[in-house]
């Protein structure tokens, strides 16, 4: 077989909260981790047998301490990294309650929709940030 990244293709549930002042909230992936170092919008793996709004609610809750209250179907982003696949199934997250904090420890910032271009991403999430500032403009 020749090398083929989308043998292990990893299924994500990713978050883009935003607050009533239209902030949107960002974490920094730990050094260890993959991609580690770059922001992030918070989410993590879907598990066998879960829906992607339950792993993203299940996420919110343990990497944040928030309670998901109400989601919407943003884009869906497939991306190889090197050593890598992702399909990344991103959602606004339009309703919550919870005060986030960083609850593995994580930086977490809230930053406004332009803001978000002097944060560093992995490569993937160009085209979501791009989404994220098309569709704040346009009032989502
Ligand atoms: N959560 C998140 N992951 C992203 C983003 N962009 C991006 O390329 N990824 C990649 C990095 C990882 O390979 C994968 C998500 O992994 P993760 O570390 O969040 O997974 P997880 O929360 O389940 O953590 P773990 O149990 O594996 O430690 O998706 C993003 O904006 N948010
Ligand atoms: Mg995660």
């Amino acid at each position: 077989m020749t090398a083929n990244t989308s043998a292990k293709l990893v299924h994500v549930a990713v978050g883009v909260i935003v607050d009533s002042q239209q902030n949107i909230l960002i974490a920094l992936r730990p050094e260890d981790s993959h991609q580690g170092g770059l922001w992030e919008f918070p989410g993590g793996k879907v598990e066998k047998g879960e829906t992607v709004e339950a792993a993203l609610s299940r996420e919110l809750n343990e990497e944040l301490g928030l309670t998901l209250i109400s989601c919407r179907p943003l884009i869906e982003i497939r991306h190889d990294y090197p050593d890598k696949s992702v399909l990344l199934d991103v959602w606004w997250v339009d309703d919550f309650t919870g005060q986030p904090e960083g609850k593995e420890g994580q930086p977490i910032q809230w930053v406004s929709a332009s803001e978000l271009s002097g944060y560093t991403f992995p490569a993937a999430n160009t085209p979501i940030i791009h989404a994220v500032q098309v569709g704040l403009e346009a009032g989502r």
